[in-house]
């Protein structure tokens, strides 16, 4: 059973950028996942793309790790983000098997530019001038997007190819779910005793990363 989620700034925020956040959750090219129109090539440019991302990702997760550890004050932060480093583990082998099933040789993927900003993005968020009420925030966005994107692709009616749900289960399924909502308590409680100016840039970040986001989902059209 999920607990009742009080509301807080992230869901207030979502309203105000509710278009956004549809086009990073819901991009074509999730969509034709779901409707089993999807283009293999594109699939394939977005696993060699998301390997190279995941890689980055990792450092960004640990250093939220060691700031749960250091400034949250509440034990559970840790636990939440240690589990979700242990499942980036896991996914990079996942990638690896997938990247030898689909013939992608991540050794000769190049990051592309919307993927090289986003992990610029990933850095910045690294520097200890940036709150945690803000890296949590982002932190969220990032794990959310995906989660809603590919449980997308597994809900009532889908026509996702077969070969494809292992991909949808990986970020859609249950327990990513509440991994999520795990988080997204995380920040909303350091978002209630944050300062208007972290505020502000929480905003910011949420808003950035659904930008990066809906880039990122682009290059999967091919080219640059
Ligand atoms: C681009 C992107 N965003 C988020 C995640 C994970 O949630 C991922 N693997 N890739």
């Amino acid at each position: 059973m999920e607990k009742p989620e009080k509301r807080g700034m992230i869901d207030t925020w979502l309203d105000k950028h509710r278009s956004l956040y549809t086009a990073a959750t819901r991009h074509d090219f999730v969509v034709s996942i779901r409707d089993g129109s999807v283009d293999l090539s594109s699939f394939k440019t977005w696993l060699g793309q998301d390997y190279l991302f995941v890689r980055g990702f990792v450092p960004f997760v640990a250093n939220v790790l060691i700031r749960a550890c250091k400034e949250s004050g509440v034990t559970s932060d840790m636990e939440v983000v240690l589990g979700g480093l242990a499942s980036l583990n896991d996914e990079i082998e996942w990638f690896k098997s997938e990247g030898s099933k689909w013939s992608v040789d991540f050794s000769t993927v190049v990051a592309q530019k919307a993927n090289q900003e986003y992990r610029r993005f990933l850095e910045a968020m690294m520097s200890s001038e940036v709150e945690y009420s803000v890296v949590m925030t982002a932190f969220w966005a990032i794990e959310a997007v995906y989660q809603e994107s590919f449980a997308h692709c597994l809900e009532e009616g889908n026509k996702t190819p077969a070969e494809l749900t292992g991909a949808c289960n990986r970020w859609g399924n249950d327990g990513f779910k509440q991994y999520c909502l795990s988080v997204k308590s995380i920040a909303e409680r350091c978002l209630e005793n944050a300062s208007g100016e972290a505020l502000a840039e929480a905003e910011d970040v949420l808003v950035r990363v659904l930008e990066h986001e809906v880039a990122f989902w682009e290059m999967s059209r091919g080219g640059q």
